[in-house]
């Protein structure tokens, strides 16, 4: 029988992080073999179990990245862009599948991931939840039927530690709108608005940012017309569900040849 994939989780203090290593080591196919956090952190050189608040797992954490993804087959990645950047070199160097969760990444920071997956496979994207993917195409698909006489606004709330807007799940829907309508969302965005903006310009596709309490991740994607609105959302109430998405995209990467991935891929919802 082949080994289970190891698995090392970046960021393993954080949100993500700790959940990711929950759910690593209730899985039955993956193995967890390493836990990064970045150099200076308290929980660099403890046990990872006793910093978790439970009991030791055996796993220092360590902030040398190169030396625990030599022993890693993935390394699934829910920090910060400038940290997973210069993960997807060193998880390629390591011929490790990169799982990125990390959002709010620039077109410079994505051009740098797009050199990496020459090498090894990324499997990359702003929300790991089945719902929110087929919201995507169910999002594309009602964009290319409506014209440009409806207005596309997408509404997010989220907890108020988030430090980017618009999410990265608000980013992938209004792709997909504009997809839909056959537009370049570049040149359509319009992103918080404030002052007196003038009346909105038709074919715009609008975004809007909540921040609050401990909001998991909530997003509604609004088209409206004179005299009637379609409304799709999806809430997200338990991280678990990322860190479930982000383990099947380990497991799914295993066999593939080096290339950037998304969500759709690891589904089967590519149309
Ligand atoms: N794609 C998805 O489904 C999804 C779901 C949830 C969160 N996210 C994204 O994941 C990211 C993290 O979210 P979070 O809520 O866990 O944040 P968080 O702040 O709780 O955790 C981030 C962790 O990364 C660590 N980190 C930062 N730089 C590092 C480095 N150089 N080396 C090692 N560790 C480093 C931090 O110390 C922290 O522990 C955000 O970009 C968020 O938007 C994506
Ligand atoms: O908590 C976060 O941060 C989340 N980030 C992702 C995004 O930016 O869309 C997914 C939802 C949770």
């Amino acid at each position: 029988m082949t080994e289970q994939p190891g698995v090392v989780v970046t960021g393993v203090s954080g949100r993500m992080g700790q959940m990711l290593v929950r759910e690593i080591l209730a899985h039955d196919k993956l193995r967890l073999v390493g836990a990064l956090e970045r150099a200076g952190h308290d929980w660099v050189g403890r046990d990872l179990g006793e910093a978790m608040g439970a009991a030791a797992l055996g796993i220092a954490v360590s902030d040398d990245a190169l030396e625990v993804f030599a022993k890693a087959q993935a390394v699934i990645d829910f920090t910060a862009p400038a940290a997973t950047v210069e993960f997807a070199a060193l998880a390629a160097q390591a011929r490790a599948v990169h799982v990125i969760g990390t959002t709010g990444m620039t077109e410079e920071d994505l051009q740098k991931i797009h050199v990496a997956a020459r090498h090894a496979v990324i499997v990359r994207a702003g929300n790991m939840s089945l719902g929110v993917n087929l919201l995507t195409q169910v999002t594309k698909q009602v964009a290319a039927a409506l014209d440009a006489d409806w207005d596309i606004e997408i509404i997010e709330a989220h907890h108020n530690r988030k430090v980017d807007a618009p999410s990265g799940t608000a980013l992938m829907l209004g792709e997909a709108a504009a997809e839909g309508r056959g537009v370049d969302l570049d040149e359509v965005s319009d992103r918080g608005r404030d002052g007196i903006t003038g009346a909105r310009k038709k074919g715009d596709i609008g975004f809007h940012a909540v921040r609050g309490g401990d909001i998991v991740g909530e997003h509604e994607v609004l088209f409206a017309t004179g005299g009637e609105r379609i409304s799709i959302k999806h809430m997200a109430s338990d991280r678990s569900l990322f860190a479930r998405g982000a383990l099947k995209a380990a497991l799914w990467g295993q066999d593939k040849a080096p290339g950037e991935y998304d969500m759709l891929d690891v589904l089967g919802l590519k149309g």
